[in-house]
Parts: structure tokens; sequence; C-alpha cells
């Protein structure tokens, strides 16, 4: 390994140092980003408290019950979307927040505005709490055109315009993940230490991979191209291996263990369900931008998914992200379809 290759190996870095360093170069740059960023990482590093403590919530108030005392308990996607709307709003760095627990979108008072906007998933995976499966938040960041004057216009806009996204994963260490547009880098929650640490340098997710990550359970609604590509991963052609199927359920979850492993997410558009389940601004979009930065795909069925313009804060859209090659497959198929009928 050379000199410098030993120096990034070893580096000591914390998400809080990381990013002034990335706004030392814009001079220009008056520090509202980190400001932003700093509350985000109190709320993931709040919720990840709530979320280790999830297995004692009857005992010790998450439950979303009455508790012994009778007070009423919260149940941890609710106190996740507060904690989030609480943070955010105090950075005074935001003017509109779209959460996927809120059907309207939130706009911060004038007196505490700032030039972000930002929609999140405050608990992505809410099926997994009861069992202590991985659960995450997952965030994306607009800028507002006129802080007098912020509009739902301003998050009503295409992926590939975000600014930043990301996504927290509360699994088997808690770790949060991170792209400003200029690749992708991961940390890591040292708990006793209370900081993220740059754990994953530059992330980049394998060109091709052994593992498809999808709810079968759906497949006899599925369109012909989605069911072709599966049968695909399957019963490959040219004695080309079988891939793996892993499917948790999270979509924090699935889509982390592409970024690392490889190979491909899809929720797909099924008869049941034309537009699929999830949701553009807050689940296809950031994980959408930070797949194209890690050096993958992202593609609806139809689309770039980044392209896509949403007309309404809760949209949902198909999507199929992951390692480059594995995407390009079923881009593939769909145009074939496509010239088909
Ligand atoms: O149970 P299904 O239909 O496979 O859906 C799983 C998907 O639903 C979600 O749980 C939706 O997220 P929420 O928990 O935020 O509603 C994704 O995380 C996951 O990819
Ligand atoms: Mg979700
Ligand atoms: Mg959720």
């Amino acid at each position: 390994m050379d000199h410098a290759a030993e120096a990034h190996r070893t580096d000591l870095m914390t998400i809080t140092r990381f990013v002034l360093n990335e706004q030392s170069k814009y001079p220009e740059s008056r520090g509202d980003f980190s400001i932003l960023l700093s509350h985000i990482v109190l709320g993931c590093k709040f919720v990840c408290s709530a979320v280790n403590k999830a297995g004692l919530a009857k005992l010790i108030g998450l439950a979303g019950e009455t508790n012994v005392q009778g007070e009423e308990q919260k149940k941890l996607d609710v106190l996740s979307n507060e904690v989030f709307i609480k943070a955010l709003v105090s950075s005074g760095r935001t003017s509109i927040l779209v959460s996927e627990e809120d059907e309207e979108a939130t706009f911060v008072e004038p007196s505490r505005r700032g030039k972000y906007c930002v929609v999140f998933d405050p608990l992505d995976g809410s099926s997994n709490i009861d069992c202590g499966v991985s659960i995450g938040t997952i965030f994306g960041i607009y800028t507002v055109k006129d802080t007098n004057e912020p509009t739902l216009d301003d998050v009503l806009q295409p992926g590939k315009n975000m600014v930043a996204a990301g996504y927290c994963m509360y699994g088997s260490s808690c770790m949060l993940v991170l792209s400003t547009g200029e690749g992708v880098n991961g940390f890591t929650l040292d708990p006793s230490l209370g900081e993220f640490i740059l754990t994953h340098p530059d992330i980049k997710t394998p060109k091709k991979g052994k593992i498809y990550s999808v709810n079968e359970g759906n497949a006899k609604n599925w369109d012909e191209p989605t069911a072709k590509y599966v049968d695909n991963c399957k019963f490959p052609k040219d004695k080309a291996p079988a891939k793996s199927l892993r499917y948790v359920g999270s979509m924090v979850a699935d889509v982390h263990r592409t970024f690392l492993y490889g190979g491909i997410f899809l929720y797909p558009a099924d008869k049941k369900s034309p537009n699929g389940k999830l949701r553009v601004l807050y689940e296809v979009f950031p994980m959408s931008f930070l797949m194209e930065q890690a050096g993958g795909q992202a593609f609806t069925g139809k689309e770039r998914a980044l392209d896509l313009n949403p007309k309404s804060i809760h949209e949902r859209s198909p999507i199929f992200l992951g390692s480059y090659d594995d995407v390009e497959e079923i881009k593939e198929l769909y145009a074939a379809h496509e010239k088909k009928n």
C-alpha cells in the first residue's frame, strides 16, 4: 500500500470534522449545511438510543400503549417523527419539512426559517421494530428558492435536484451513510463516544452483484419484465451462477447491503399496486441519489428514477436500484417489452 493510501486507511475522522472539511472547499459558505447536518445527526443519535431500548419498550414507555402508571406511551415511529421535526426546526436552517408520517408538509415559521427543505422517512421498516430487526431513517435535502415565500414547488422537484441525501441504519451497528453529490461516505456510531466515525470512505457498489432482493410474495401480480428478470436470477442462462435472494423488508437494510455487497433491490409495480409501494420523495429519491453516487443505477421501469417529476408529496413509484450491470439488465428487459407492445 502506498503512503497516501496508508494515511487514508488510518485517518480518524468524525462526521463533524468531515463536513467542516467539505465546507472549507467553498470559502463563501456560511456553514448552514454543517449546522443542518449536525441537527440531523442529533436526530439519528436520539432515535438510535430509543431503538436500542425498543425491546424494553413496554417497561420504559415507548410501546404505543398505556403503561402501568396509566400514562400514554408513544410508538417508536411517532416518536422518531417528533424527534426529527424538532431537530430540523431548531436548526434554524429549514423552511419546509415533508415526513412520511405527516399528511401535510410542515412550513417552518418565518423567524426560524433557513434555506433548506428536508424530505424524510423518520422510521423506515417499521414492521420490523417489534422483532428487533434493522430499521432506519432516510432523508433528502433540497434548497428553497425564496425563504420569504417557500412553496410546495420547492420540494416537488426531481431527485437529481437534491443537494444531499442519506440514511441512518439502526442495525447491529448504527451507521450513517451520506452523499453531498461528491461520492458516498459511511460513518459508524461509537456508542460510548457518541460520535459518528468515518468507517466506509468513498463507498462504491460493485459493478455486478450476486444478490437480488424483492418481496417474492407479490410474484403472481408482476408484469412480464420483472417476472422474467427474477426468473433469470434463479435460472440463469449460459451456466452463469444463480443469484441469492435476501430480503429483510426494511428498505434501509436491503439497500445498505446492496451498496456494500452489490446486486439489485426491486420494489416493482404489480397488478394490485400499479405505482409500486415506495414513496418517491423520501424513499426512492434519496436511495437513488446515493446509488448513482456509488456508481450504480436507479430505474423506475420507465426512466431514470432521479428524473421523475413528483406531483404530490406522498407519491409512489416502482424502483429497481443497485449494481450498474444488474440494473442495466432489467432496463433492457423493459425496453424490449415496450418495443414488443
Ligand atoms: O412488506 P413489503 O411489502 O415487502 O414492503 C417492504 C417495504 O416497505 C417499507 O417498510 C416501507 O417503509 P415504512 O416502514 O417507512 O412504511 C420499506 O422499508 C420496505 O422496503
Ligand atoms: Mg419507509
Ligand atoms: Mg416510515
